[in-house]
């Protein structure tokens, strides 16, 4: 199944026949999809599926094997100022020479297109950026000591700085507690809302995300489909991407996946309660 977005507005992001394979593992073929600006899109899967490699794709640091990909109007390519990125976690040596508020600035300090705030600005909008991630507490703490969800936060600010036009996000609530994760998904759904910013969020936890989202691309198996959360999150949808029976249950606002692990639905999240549980939360 796959969908184009009704809406009119211009593509931001355009993938045409895309097939990605790494040597006999083939991640996706002919994948075509369109994401229109200003559209909040997820990308789920299990692990294993794609997701980061999509987002890789789209940054330019992975090539399709067919097909082709734009980005805000262009091939996709390295470096593109208006992209801000959200990369998954990964931990910041303990010794890294630079606190919270200096690894803020540096999505903002433009140097690497020629920009610059003046110091005035620069601290007011590192401020801002800090206060909306709750961050400001431990501005002038070393980014190395701190906490792995406090890190994170700071990754988020440093991805919207630059007020990017698209905004790939990868996994970028993992390790958060849930205030924290209300508060920076409400930024990200306030930077599509009120700025018109386009999201591509990778994750394997819908849940938090789903009253934001507009559509999903969903991988698994080597096959996807594209549609709206409703479209897609259908025990007869997901039974057909993963080829083995799938129960979808929309509980509380909720979604849970429940699949055979031993028919190959895919990785267990880590607070599944049964051995044949694959939870979407
Ligand atoms: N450059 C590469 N060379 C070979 N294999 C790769 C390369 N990049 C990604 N892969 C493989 O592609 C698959 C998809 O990886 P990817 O990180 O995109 O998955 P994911 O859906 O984001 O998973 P997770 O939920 O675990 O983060 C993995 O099996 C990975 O090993």
């Amino acid at each position: 199944m796959t969908h184009s977005s009704t809406s009119s507005a211009p593509a931001a992001l355009e993938v045409v026949g895309g097939g990605l394979s790494f040597g006999n593992r083939h991640l996706w073929d002919d994948l075509n999809l369109t994401i229109r600006q200003g559209e909040y899109f997820a990308v789920l899967g299990p692990n294993g599926s794609g997701k980061s490699t999509f987002l890789k794709v789209a940054l330019g640091l992975t090539q399709l094997s067919t097909g082709s990909i734009r980005v805000l109007g262009q091939p996709a390519r390295r470096g593109n100022p208006g992209i801000g990125y959200i990369p998954q976690q990964r931990g910041i040596p303990v010794n890294t020479p630079m606190r919270a508020k200096d690894m803020v600035g540096l999505g903002i300090d433009g140097h690497r297109w020629g920009i610059r705030l003046g110091g005035k600005k620069h601290r007011a909008k590192v401020d801002e950026l800090l206060e909306a991630v709750g961050a400001r507490d431990y501005a002038n703490v070393p980014v190395g000591l701190l906490s792995g969800g406090e890190q994170q936060r700071l990754r988020v600010a440093q991805a919207l700085a630059n007020n990017p036009k698209i905004l790939f996000a990868d996994e970028a609530l993992l390790s958060l507690d849930l205030n924290h994760q209300y508060a920076v998904s409400d930024l990200i759904h306030r930077y599509n809302k009120s700025d018109g910013g386009t999201v591509v969020f990778v994750t394997h936890e819908i849940n938090p995300i789903i009253d934001h989202v507009d559509r999903v691309l969903y991988l698994a198996n080597g096959r996807f489909t594209v549609g709206t959360v409703e479209e897609v999150m259908r025990s007869e949808i997901l039974t057909d991407l993963y080829q083995t029976p799938v129960s979808v249950i929309r509980s509380n606002g909720r979604y849970v996946v429940i699949g055979g692990e031993a028919h190959g639905v895919g990785s267990m999240d880590a607070d599944c309660h049964h051995d044949d549980e694959l939870e979407i939360r």
